[in-house]
């Protein structure tokens, strides 16, 4: 897969060593917060150049709260490997450097209300006339119509709507949010893949295509597994649909262990790990549904048992063979030897911070594996060096 157009003078792509397979894809990434920008990281992840446009404002997401001083946490974990340049696209000259980008660009990601572009003078069509190869991808809250479609969005926003909320939290509490923006991280991943399958055609067709994702159907779709209702069936099930019983989270000698039973085999294991074995050969709990159903009668043995070491030595004993994890802080994975093992923390330096550690190689490709990331930009630090490549005299 080539560039749209490989012998351009344009040529801030060629970091070394850019080998994954989106190597020689540029993207504009004009999107803020998490989702769009995140996205155009795992592109980024994989080989392509990223440009981010950030409006004279900057990226809201770097005036997110944070304990780092100098820049927010959340701006540099999701927008490493990326240059950094500064339009005001209402100013007509500056405008017309994003259109000098567009015009060398394969993919372009925003994340504005579907008013907003057309405002801007960026909205698909008029992308499109200007570059018919352009990939363009649109992450909004609620879709490009319908009621909804200028409501704005966010990740929490969106949990609490469709029901993920509603799911969390203690039988008759009220709804709790999913800490992490998950809604977000997933709509990210549908914009690389779609991104990347609108790429693929390209190759066939040699034109780009619109690319719709939207917070909404990130949510519903993250909930595939529950949103599936026979005919009939009464409706507002809700939290009664969670496995429950053995399979959960459970106290021990000191912190807290996620236990998941639900295969004969696992259900066996566990009970002779803890103990127990008489109770994996009971008829009365010899199904994943019975011992829901059971739960009264089992937990108070299996925490009895639990109480006896801690999670971590409860981890180790139950090694391969039952599914289960210690509750951790999330700053003990950077030390964890699976994640070292598994090469996912890089250190990179930072003109602001000096360095920072961060979790990077979402994907692994055996053949192509991409560069070496590098680290989020400081607002406006490519701006001029961006510029300065292109000849806008031509342009709108
Ligand atoms: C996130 C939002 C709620 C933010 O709302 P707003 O701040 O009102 O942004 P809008 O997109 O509606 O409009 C952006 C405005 O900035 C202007 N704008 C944008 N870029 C530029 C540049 N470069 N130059 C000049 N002006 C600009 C644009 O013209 C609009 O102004 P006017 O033309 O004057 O109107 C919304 O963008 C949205 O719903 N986005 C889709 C879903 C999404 O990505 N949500 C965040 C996920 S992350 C998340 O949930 C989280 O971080 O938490």
């Amino acid at each position: 897969m080539t560039g749209s157009n490989p012998s351009s003078p344009f040529a801030i792509a060629q970091r070394e060593g850019a080998t994954g397979p989106l190597s020689g894809i540029r993207v504009l990434d004009l999107s803020a917060y998490i989702a769009g920008p995140y996205g155009c990281t795992l592109l980024a992840d994989q080989g392509a150049e990223v440009i981010k446009v950030e409006p004279p404002v900057g990226d809201n997401l770097r005036r997110y709260p944070s304990t780092l001083e100098a820049e927010s946490r959340a701006f540099l974990g999701v927008n490493r490997s990326k240059r950094g340049v500064v339009l005001d696209l209402k100013q007509p000259e500056q405008r017309a450097v994003l259109m000098r980008l567009v015009r060398e660009a394969d993919v372009l990601v925003h994340n504005f209300r579907p008013s907003v572009p057309v405002r801007l003078g960026i909205d698909f069509e008029s992308l499109h006339k200007l570059n018919p190869r352009l990939v363009y991808c649109s992450v909004t809250g609620y879709g490009e119509q319908g009621p909804l479609k200028e409501k704005a969005g966010y990740d929490q926003v969106l949990q609490t709507m469709t029901g993920m909320c509603t799911m969390q939290g203690k039988t008759g509490g009220a709804p709790e949010i999913l800490y992490g923006s998950v809604v977000d991280y997933y709509a990210a991943a549908l914009v690389a893949a779609g991104v990347s399958s609108a790429l693929y055609e390209r190759e066939r067709s040699g034109e780009g295509q619109f690319v719709g994702v939207s917070l909404l159907r990130s949510a519903l779709t993250m909930q595939s597994a529950r949103m599936v209702w026979a005919e009939g069936e009464p409706a507002a099930v809700g939290r009664d649909m969670r496995s429950g019983g053995v399979t959960g989270i459970h106290p021990t000698a000191d912190g807290y262990l996620y236990i998941s039973a639900n295969t004969p085999r696992f259900w066996q294991a566990l009970c002779e790990r803890i103990g127990l074995p008489e109770l994996a050969a009971d008829a009365r709990y010899d199904t994943v549904r019975k011992r829901a159903a059971e739960a009264e009668i089992l937990l108070p043995q299996l925490h009895a048992a639990l109480a006896t070491r801690s999670a971590l030595a409860w981890e180790a004993l139950f090694g391969e063979e039952v599914p289960c994890a210690a509750a951790r802080q999330v700053e003990d994975m950077f030390d964890h030897p699976q994640v070292q093992a598994e090469q996912m923390v890089t250190s990179l330096p930072h003109p602001l911070l000096g360095s920072y550690r961060g979790i990077t190689r979402p994907i692994v490709f055996g053949r192509t594996p991409g560069p070496e990331p590098f680290a989020a930009p400081v607002f406006d630090q490519d701006t001029a060096a961006v510029s300065a490549l292109l000849d806008v005299s031509s342009d709108d």
